[in-house]
């Protein structure tokens, strides 16, 4: 298949490092320094001594492809919407965002969408170099469409190198994801950890239970279900700098309104400490100018 991945960033250069086995990939990219470097040299993946070939094109250069995968993150998305109105009404598009930010955007688009959740952890270290930080797998359901041909998709793009799998419910697989968002990502970068120290550390872990509390109640879920796939994330990815704090590091807006205020939202109940993360975060942005 033509695949093309809009966003070289973490997740857009990993999944272009490995679609590349099997498909003709083309990354769009905004800066023309990183197109260059990546028709030029080619993507490398840190495991890997040889570089892997894909194209590269500006985000406004956008050429036909058989499949499109976004992996801008929420605060982009706006600006990638209008673009792939103008693509190929038959192709499927698939928003691969943390959060729940933007769902209700994606009826605006007429092509057949998937939304997906990474379970991988991926560091861009420059424009065409992302190391692996954990592994883990893509799931991919169907949003406002009919199953089966995504289904088919889905199988296309899974190697065992780099699973896909397909989820039949979307709003469940993104509540999973998003409880797990949303204990991990405003801690980690709140005290400026990796996501292994929220169980190394007995405060942080009170306080990632709580947290994991408050969210199983608001999505409705088991909280020892819940805090048990928490801990199995963070142990998969405990040397992972997650994507909020990479956010906070790099003095750029994070994804928290999507993650922690979605939650606020739409609970029911009073969920004080999600909330007051939630000002914390807005806090460090504030103090960091990101607001006009
Ligand atoms: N990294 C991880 O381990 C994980 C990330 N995720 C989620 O995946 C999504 C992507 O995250 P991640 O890859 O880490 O984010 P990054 O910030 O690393 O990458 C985002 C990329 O989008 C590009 N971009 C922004 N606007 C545009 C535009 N208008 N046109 C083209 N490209 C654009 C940026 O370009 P530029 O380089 O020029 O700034 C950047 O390369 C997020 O929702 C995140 O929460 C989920 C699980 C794990
Ligand atoms: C799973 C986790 C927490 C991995 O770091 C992630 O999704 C992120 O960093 O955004």
């Amino acid at each position: 298949m033509k695949v093309g991945i809009i966003g070289g960033g973490s997740v857009g250069l990993l999944s272009g490092s490995y679609l590349a086995n099997d498909h003709e990939v083309t990354v769009y990219v905004r800066r023309a320094e990183q197109k260059t470097m990546i028709n030029d040299y080619g993507l490398v993946l840190d495991q890997c001594s040889e570089s892997i070939r894909v194209n590269a094109l500006l985000v406004n250069e956008m050429v036909s492809e058989d499949l499109l995968i976004v992996c801008v993150k929420q605060q982009h998305i706006d600006n990638i919407l209008p673009i792939i109105q103008q693509t190929n009404y038959h192709t499927p598009v698939i928003f691969l965002q943390n959060g729940m930010g933007h769902i209700d955007k994606l009826h605006r688009t007429g092509q057949p969408i998937m939304v997906g959740t990474v379970e991988h952890g991926a560091l861009r270290r420059d424009n065409i170099t992302v190391q692996h930080t954990g592994e883990g797998i893509i799931r991919l359901a169907a949003l406002y469409t009919s199953d089966s041909p995504l289904r088919e998709l889905t199988s296309k793009l899974n190697q065992p190198a780099f699973p896909f799998v397909f989820s039949a419910d979307w709003k469940q697989m993104l509540h999973e994801k998003l409880l797990i968002n949303t204990v991990i990502n405003p801690l980690t970068a709140l005290f400026d950890v990796a996501n292994g120290q929220l169980l190394e550390n007995s405060y942080l872990q009170q306080l990632a239970s709580v947290l994991c509390r408050e969210a199983a109640t608001a999505l409705n879920m088991d909280f020892n279900a819940a805090w048990d796939s928490v801990q199995q994330v963070i142990r998969n990815t405990k040397k992972n700098v997650s994507s909020m704090l990479k956010d906070i590091r790099e003095d750029r807006g994070t994804e928290i309104d999507s993650i922690t205020g979605y939650l606020m939202q739409i609970s029911t109940n009073p969920i004080p400490n999600t909330e007051f993360i939630y000002r914390s975060i807005k806090a460090i942005e504030t103090k960091k100018g990101l607001y006009p």
